[in-house]
């Protein structure tokens, strides 16, 4: 086992330095895994344009593409098939933002104790709803590809939570759809949402507070489908084991109140048990898993053809009654990750999903993609911060109605 760790370094340095010097992207071995006849069909097609080196081929599939290759390197080993190599760090970090995590604890032990007030409330709803949706927007701040750099400090002063923080972030917000999304939220009755899940750990407790809000507070939401990624995606991604060690009482970050804590995540828990929550797989799936739902998750595709690339993503989708994509990465493939002009209107910019299902975006902005904003406000930021687009310290609000029938 040793032996063969050893060698998946060397591969791995191998890869680094292949990378550094802009070589060809090599085939996807046949792992037996999903996928590969895809990604390689496409790399054929990129080599014919000229495009199959690491520095020429299109951003979003060479991304994709070393992520699935991570996958194949274990895949086919030995004794490594099951290894998630981001496993440790994903934990790590989550323990360590025990003070945002014991908050939110707090203030949802505290909702539930006015949980009769709120119900009778419709302004005071609307008001937890905006709290909720832009804790679990921010939660999308600190996902651990972007933040490698950073202190622990820096990620907690990122997770700052409460209405004061949240005030002073609204300025970050380009992009605002949070009303016109819970107007579509109060037609519901007892529906079902999905959320397109992005990382583990905090941004992961995140959607389950927001997913709990939506279940216990409101009459509208009654159950919630997450679906996660099958395999090591994006460092930080959301694979099934990260699930379930989310909602293990024995990994919780340690912090003052841990009783508030640990209610909430035996309240989640039995909302497992009883079909309230539910993911979109096994919740003991193990790694690289295959089913086709879950496998489009990792493809290396934009999400425009979802129909016609999966049939059975798309029947789900369109069953919903609200579908809310997290994170960076879907707002790219939502949007095709081409040059936009930032005006451009989301609804055009997710091309023939607009309209197909109700489409809610929450992403801090970590690449070039934007769109639905003033040229003006572009022009603006362009001028005081050349990093705007890449930084993480904005965000988008898109929302999208199911359209006419
Ligand atoms: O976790 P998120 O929000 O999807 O962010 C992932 C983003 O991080 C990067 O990998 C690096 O910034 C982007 O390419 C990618 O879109």
């Amino acid at each position: 086992m040793l032996e063969e760790g050893k060698a998946l370094i060397g591969t791995l340095s191998r890869l680094k330095y292949d990378m550094a010097r802009d070589r060809a992207l090599e085939p996807m071995p046949a792992d037996g895994e999903a996928l590969v006849d895809e990604y390689n069909a496409e790399l054929a097609r990129l080599e014919e344009r000229g495009q199959n080196t690491w520095f020429t081929a299109p951003w979003l599939y060479a991304e994709c593409y070393l992520y699935r290759l991570l996958r194949s390197l274990f895949a086919t080993s030995e004794h490594w098939k099951l290894f998630d190599p981001f496993f440790a760090q994903k934990l790590y970090t989550y323990k360590g933002s025990g003070t945002a995590v014991h908050r939110l604890a707090v203030t949802l032990a505290e909702l539930e104790s006015e949980k009769h007030i709120i119900a009778n409330d419709p302004e005071k709803l609307k008001v937890l709803f905006h709290e909720m949706a832009q804790m679990c927007l921010w939660g999308n701040a600190t996902d651990l590809s972007l933040l490698t750099n950073m202190t622990p400090e820096d990620i907690e002063n990122l997770q700052t939570i409460g209405r004061d923080a949240q005030d002073a972030r609204k300025e970050f917000i380009l992009k605002d759809d949070q009303n016109a999304a819970w107007e579509h939220i109060t037609t519901l009755k007892d529906a079902r949402i999905d959320f397109v899940l992005d990382n583990a750990g905090f941004e992961l407790f995140t959607d389950l507070i927001f997913a709990d809000f939506l279940v216990s507070h409101t009459p509208f939401v009654s159950k919630v489908v997450f679906h996660p990624k099958s395999i090591p995606w994006f460092v930080s991604d959301v694979t099934p084991p990260d699930f379930a060690a989310l909602l293990d009482v024995t990994s919780l970050p340690l912090g003052p109140a841990s009783e508030q804590l640990e209610r909430a995540v035996a309240r989640w828990n039995a909302y497992l048990a009883d079909g309230t929550f539910a993911l979109s797989v096994p919740r003991d799936a193990a790694i690289g898993a295959q089913d086709e739902i879950v496998n489009f998750w990792t493809s290396p595709w934009p999400y425009w053809d979802i129909r016609l690339r999966a049939p059975k993503v798309w029947d789900a989708l369109c069953g919903s009654g609200l579908v809310i994509f997290k994170g960076d990465l879907n707002y790219r493939k939502l949007t095709g990750d081409v040059r936009w002009p930032v005006d451009t209107p989301f609804e055009t910019a997710v091309g023939p999903l607009a309209g197909a299902f109700p489409l809610l975006s929450l992403r801090t902005s970590k690449a070039d993609v934007v769109v639905g904003i003033p040229r003006s406000v572009a022009e603006a930021l362009d001028a005081r911060d050349e990093k705007w687009r890449t930084n993480g310290r904005y965000a988008l609000v898109s929302f999208v109605p199911r359209g006419e029938s």
